[in-house]
């Protein structure tokens, strides 16, 4: 086994298991020539039997998202048994367990996350990515209090772009939408719309709106759309989850008209930000200065290295060295 670690031993330093989804398990690590602490999702290919080409499809989206409140995918190593992803830590661990050690969040902090999540899903729809499994399980935290979105394996990116409609029934039943589990064809971008009004029900009252071990009440207390509403739910709150929580699709509310919803601005005055703050076309001549040094090439020739964006050791080094110039810490290399 020692050879299938060989090229990732090269430069990280792998610590403890943090957890384990399904058919991967996450370990953290240390980056060694920047001294960064990195996630690696480790897979078993033979394992991975037919959900090989989820991690592909995963792969394939997370090079393409760019976002601070989506989870950073550094470098992909794959050798002849197993595939690394090295990703960005999160060591606040899943939202789902910093709600149920609060039991529920106030408004105000409900509000703060729920921006996060509305900032990270409007990029995504807006590039043509569906997410088709928005859970509080697939949301992390980082030492910044920042939600990181998690789990690409069942993105879709419709060829014919958000308009196509899809068929594959996936996700967590308690935040599929009504049409989803009907089994009719669907948009993955409203499917994503009333899991967010499960997440942010989540957020508000600690518990699901929509629940029961018998997976066939639960489908039709979905289908139904009735759901309890405490008294401790402001009006406002009322109004956001009956836009999203909106058993007709073609009634239920888009991610651009939240981004300026009065919820969503209460308290705060503007709306979601959601385009990128990672600028991938230009370079960072911080770093590319320290990497050619350091590698003894030419800046030109650096450049042309990095602008390939192979997600090797390179694109990992490039995007830990701006991660620590953005957090203030020295742009070096070890
Ligand atoms: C229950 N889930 C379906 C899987 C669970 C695995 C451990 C993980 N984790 C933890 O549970 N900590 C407690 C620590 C931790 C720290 N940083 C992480 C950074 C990235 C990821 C990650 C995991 C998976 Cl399966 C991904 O596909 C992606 Cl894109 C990213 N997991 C992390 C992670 C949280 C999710």
């Amino acid at each position: 086994v020692v050879e299938e670690y060989s090229e990732v031993a090269r430069h990280y330093r792998i610590k403890e298991t943090v957890g384990s989804g399904g058919f991967a398990k996450v370990k953290r690590a240390v980056h060694l020539p920047t001294g960064e602490i990195v996630a690696i999702k480790i897979m078993d290919k033979a394992a991975l039997g037919s959900d090989l080409p989820r991690v592909k499809t995963e792969i394939e989206a997370m090079k393409n998202l760019h976002h601070h409140h989506i989870c950073r995918l550094y470098q992909v190593i794959e050798t002849s048994r197993k595939i690394f992803m090295i990703l960005e830590y999160c060591s606040g661990g899943e939202l789902f367990d910093y709600i149920v050690q609060r039991d529920r969040l106030s408004e105000g902090e409900s509000r703060t996350f729920f921006r996060q999540i509305v900032s990270a899903v409007a990029y995504m729809h807006n590039l043509g990515y569906a997410h088709r499994d928005l859970k509080p399980e697939n949301l992390l935290i980082d030492d910044e209090q920042n939600l990181k979105l998690i789990d690409f394996g069942l993105c879709a990116k419709p060829k014919g772009g958000m308009s196509d409609h899809l068929y594959t029934c996936c996700g967590s039943p308690a935040y599929a939408a009504p049409e989803l589990i009907a089994g009719k064809s669907y948009m993955g971008s409203e499917a994503d719309l009333w899991s967010m009004g499960v997440l942010l029900y989540a957020l508000l009252n600690g518990f699901l709106p929509f629940d029961d071990d018998n997976i066939g009440m639960l489908y039709r207390k979905i289908k139904a759309g009735k759901y309890d509403t405490p008294d401790w739910l402001s009006p406002d709150s009322l109004i956001l989850l009956k836009q999203l929580l909106q058993v007709d699709p073609k009634r239920r509310i888009t991610v651009d008209k939240l981004l300026n919803h009065s919820w969503i601005t209460n308290d705060i005055g503007v709306p979601v930000e959601w385009h990128s703050k990672h600028q991938m076309s230009v370079l960072d001549e911080d770093v590319v200065t320290e990497m050619s040094v350091h590698r003894k090439v030419s800046r030109e020739t650096m450049k042309a290295e990095l602008e390939k964006w192979n997600y090797d050791y390179l694109t990992a080094a490039y995007f830990l060295l701006l991660k620590k110039k953005t957090s203030g810490r020295p742009v070096r290399l070890q």
